[in-house]
């Protein structure tokens, strides 16, 4: 039976989203990840960090059902399943398909679909919102261009936007800084905390280990199983970074 987080160790209300004992087997009897469980607070910008192959992008997939997983990943008390509208989710670059034909402001018109009437078009209200997006993520004059037609670090930019106009309560980002220039990884990452002030909470797959103590105010280190998670100043540790990475010195790579 599944035994949920907050019952564990927390007053529920002092976390929002949660992820309560996530397993994954793509082929049976080999769990790639096991027993995952953590939680982060309402307002917060969470980094999942580990190294390849150690199974982050399978348990945001787990969570987002997009994938056969066991146990749950919540938004307060509510499986993600039941209030997907109020989830945004960015996969890695490498999985989307950039030969779709759309524009830059029809992508970001996507992101308010989950707020709009069964079959209702978007109208000028949310184009203008869309525009406005755009002009955050400074790509206002990329809105005719193909989605195809960006750099990395342009499309991810355009799919922070749709995120801006989805009013999502938890955004979900797949390595949205993989390949990307500082310029744009500050845009973004200026622009996420506006969100996490706003109360947005958002979980972010990173890699750079020198920026996750600026970055994150909560991590999760996962390894096939969860290695440490919670504040980056207790969590973020010499020991959890050598459990995860199976190194014997990760200093140098966090200076
Ligand atoms: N569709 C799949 N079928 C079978 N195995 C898979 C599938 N997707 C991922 N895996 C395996 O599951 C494990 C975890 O993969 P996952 O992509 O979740 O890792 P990751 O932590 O996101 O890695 P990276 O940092 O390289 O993106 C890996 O061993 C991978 O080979």
């Amino acid at each position: 039976m599944l035994i949920r987080l907050y019952e564990l160790v927390v007053e529920r209300s002092d976390f929002i989203f949660s992820v309560a004992h996530v397993s994954v087997a793509y082929q049976a009897g080999q769990r790639v990840l096991d027993d995952a469980t953590f939680a982060f607070p309402a307002g917060s910008i969470n980094g999942l960090i580990g190294p390849n192959g150690a199974g982050k992008s399978t348990l945001l997939r787990a969570v987002l059902n997009m994938i056969p997983h066991q146990g749950q990943g919540y938004l307060d008390d509510i499986p993600l399943a039941a209030v997907a509208k109020d989830i945004a989710y960015v996969a890695q670059t490498s999985r989307i398909d950039l030969t779709f034909p759309i524009t830059v402001l029809g992508c970001v018109l996507l992101g308010t679909y989950p707020r709009l009437a069964l079959l209702q078009r978007p109208r000028e209200r949310e184009r203008r919102a869309a525009r406005s997006a755009l002009a955050e993520v400074d790509m206002l004059d990329f809105q005719q261009r193909q989605i195809g037609q960006l750099s990395g670090g342009q499309l991810q930019r355009v799919f922070l936007a749709r995120c801006l106009v989805q009013h999502a309560r938890l955004i979900i980002l797949d390595e949205p800084f993989a390949g990307i220039d500082a310029h744009s990884e500050q845009v973004m990452m200026a622009l996420l905390r506006t969100l996490a002030h706003n109360g947005e909470t958002i979980l972010m797959v990173h890699h750079d280990l020198k920026t996750v103590p600026a970055y994150f105010d909560n991590v999760a280190l996962i390894n096939r199983r969860v290695i440490a998670a919670g504040p980056t100043a207790t969590a973020f540790t010499d020991d959890a970074l050598r459990q995860a990475y199976g190194l014997a010195d990760v200093g140098g790579d966090r200076q």
